[in-house]
């Protein structure tokens, strides 16, 4: 999946819904603890830091107040917790403090981000290594694009609480409560006035919030509706300049578009009425407090060091109060992001042994002979329960055995392979594997002797010496050229200038499908497993590639169980035995010769099918 932009992320986050904050909430949250534990000795320096250059933060106005005192009472002032000091002294304590307070900055900040990328980083792995251990239920449940979009969204989210919001809420804490103080300490019946203005503005924030937020919210509803259309137009542009529909997918992208900029100019609007009170309402407050100071100094009842003071507070009280607002909100998101993510890390895994030992050659097993056996076995898929796929399936075959799955589409065949491989286990029945139970093996060591040659092949970003050893990571060159050698893939790799470290995929070059195909066929040599999984590719190769193709194979399925799933019947000839499979059950079993001639066989037909009425493959 294409890594989703900072912009992208970002409309994400914005988007992400808010979770009530209770007691469950709030202690998954905490739970994130786990994850800043590691580094909870540099977590708790920075927020000393935070703490220390917030307090030093506070002096500010009191040290400012006092200058002027001092300087128009005889150049010495008395300030509250300090003591009399001169103007000088002031004024250096003043520049010392502004010193001590960037550097506590610095080190909070640079604390905090790292405590935060750090357990961010862990959390992430940890994430990713839940998902890929989770079983094939989930995925079929899931749209797997969205799912780790949201992840890394809702990860995004915590990211961004840990090393933006939580520091700030501590600041703007210490912001709030130190300078409602340091105001009461200046003059009460002030502090009356300026916490008599606030109600309206609070009443008006909350208003005005929850409008500009819908509105909001609207606007990147629809930003991402158009967003949509510009995804799938550029991954399905082949088709939409095929059809010559790029004016039609204009016209969509043009509505979707108006749509937006209608949304975000009703939210500028209210955006700009809102400014424009907020600061009328912002500035009115100030006159009035000024007012009443101004009264109150002219009465004698109060400095001008005082007063100044007592302004710069306010507005440390008031920024609190407007900041707390959006922490708030950003709190409520990161509760419902990390109950998402809780909830992946809570997820059953299909093997919690390979979880914990991270290593599949934990639990080894000897090497198989590669027998297999199906017995009564029935199944549905989990997501739906109302439509069984297979109905008492009885199927064996010997060691090295060679056997086509040949059927109608939907028949069942990559479903058997599927039970096979354990994406699922039987609903009845048992799968043999050597004689045993498969599901008493452990699931990694059995799965490291299988190997599946899929039918699309995907290959990684990285050359083709990495593609051929994801079959056996660790292997060395030798190796892998060895296997490439076997499965007719050296000579044109070998004719790439760059051999070997040819990079494939998104930003490398581009295979053919019998390349491809041949590549996975070294992977599984490679890999050499003892049981094979053949899932033939639908469309043709020419008539070279095929016998290339083949004649790899042909190496590849040497003293291995193979279990072919063949829709093409020309390719299988040369298999051992064929088990035709229709509508979930194995209705015919036999070679080719014995298959043929059944009268009403579905083989037969289905070769007819394929190769004309009368001619029947030979
Ligand atoms: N992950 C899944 N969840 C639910 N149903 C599924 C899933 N995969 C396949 N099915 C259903 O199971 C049935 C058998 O599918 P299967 O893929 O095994 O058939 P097939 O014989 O391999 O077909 P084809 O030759 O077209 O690949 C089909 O009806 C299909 O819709």
């Amino acid at each position: 999946m294409a890594r989703p932009s900072a912009n992208q992320t970002d409309n994400a986050r914005e988007r992400l819904p808010k979770a009530d904050l209770d007691r469950d909430g709030l202690r998954e949250t905490w739970s994130l603890a786990t994850y800043v534990r590691p580094y909870r000795g540099r977590f708790f320096f920075g927020l000393g830091a935070l703490f220390s250059s917030a307090l030093l933060g506070l002096l500010f106005p009191l040290l400012a107040g006092g200058l002027i005192d001092a300087a128009m009472h005889g150049g010495r002032a008395t300030l509250p917790f300090v003591g009399s000091l001169t103007l000088n002294q002031i004024a250096l304590t003043l520049a010392v403090s502004i010193l001590l307070q960037a550097t506590g900055s610095f080190n909070s900040a640079l604390s905090f981000h790292r405590v935060g990328q750090s357990a961010l980083a862990d959390l992430r792995a940890a994430a990713y290594g839940r998902l890929l251990a989770l079983p094939m239920t989930f995925f079929g449940q899931r749209r797997v694009g969205e799912l780790a979009s949201r992840v890394s969204t809702d990860i995004a989210q915590i990211e961004g609480a840990l090393i933006d919001s939580l520091p700030q809420l501590c600041r703007q804490a210490v912001f709030l409560s130190g300078g409602l103080v340091l105001i009461a300490v200046t003059s009460l019946p002030l502090t009356a006035v300026m916490l008599g203005t606030l109600p309206l503005l609070i009443a008006a924030a909350v208003f005005f919030g929850r409008r500009l937020r819908r509105f909001s919210r609207d606007t990147q509803d629809r930003l991402a509706d158009s967003q949509t259309i510009v995804e799938e137009t550029l991954q399905a542009i082949a088709s939409v300049k095929s059809f010559a529909n790029e004016a039609f997918e204009l016209n969509r992208y043009a509505k979707a578009n108006g749509a937006t900029l209608a949304a975000a100019l009703r939210a500028a609007r209210w955006r700009a009425v809102f400014v424009a009170f907020f600061i009328a309402a912002l500035f009115g407050g100030i006159l009035i407090v000024l007012w009443y100071g101004a009264l109150q100094l002219q009465a004698g009842a109060l400095t001008g060091g005082e007063l100044t003071r007592f302004v710069l507070y306010t507005t440390f009280v008031g920024g609190a109060m407007a900041q707390s607002a959006e922490l708030f909100s950003q709190i409520q998101k990161t509760v419902g992001a990390t109950q998402r993510v809780r909830e992946i890390l809570r997820e059953p895994v299909e093997d919690e042994a390979a979880i914990q030992t991270n290593d599949p050659s934990a639990a080894p097993v000897e090497r198989l002979r590669g027998e297999v056996t199906f017995e009564r076995v029935s199944f549905h898929y989990p997501a739906r329960p109302d439509a069984p796929v297979l109905h008492d399936v009885n199927l064996a075959a010997r060691p090295g055995e060679r056997i086509a799955l040949v059927g109608p589409s939907g028949a069942g065949k990559s479903t058997l392979t599927a039970l096979l491989l354990r994406f699922y286990d039987p609903e009845t029945g048992t799968l043999l594997i050597d004689g045993r139970d498969a599901r008493t093996y452990p699931l990694q060591a059995l799965r490291n002797q299988m190997a599946l040659v899929p039918q699309d092949v995907l290959l990684f970003g990285g050359s083709i010496m990495e593609n051929i050893a994801y079959g056996r990571p660790g292997a060395d060159a030798t190796a892998v050229e060895a296997a490439a050698r076997q499965a007719n893939a050296h000579e044109f790799i070998a004719a790439f200038p760059e051999g070997y470290a040819t990079l494939v995929g998104d930003r490398g070059i581009k295979l053919s499908g019998g390349q491809r195909q041949r590549i996975a066929i070294a992977r599984a040599l490679l890999k050499d497993p003892a049981i094979l999984i053949l899932d033939e590719a639908t469309s043709s190769l020419d008539s070279e590639s095929e016998r290339l193709v083949q004649d790899a194979l042909d190496h590849l399925m040497q003293g291995r169980t193979t279990f072919v799933v063949a829709h093409r019947l020309a390719t299988i000839r040369d298999v051992d035995r064929i088990a035709v499979i229709d509508g979930g059950r194995v209705v015919e079993t036999g070679t080719h010769d014995e298959l043929s001639v059944r009268p009403e066989g579905l083989y037969r037909r289905l070769s007819a099918l394929q190769f004309g009425d009368t001619k029947v493959v030979e």
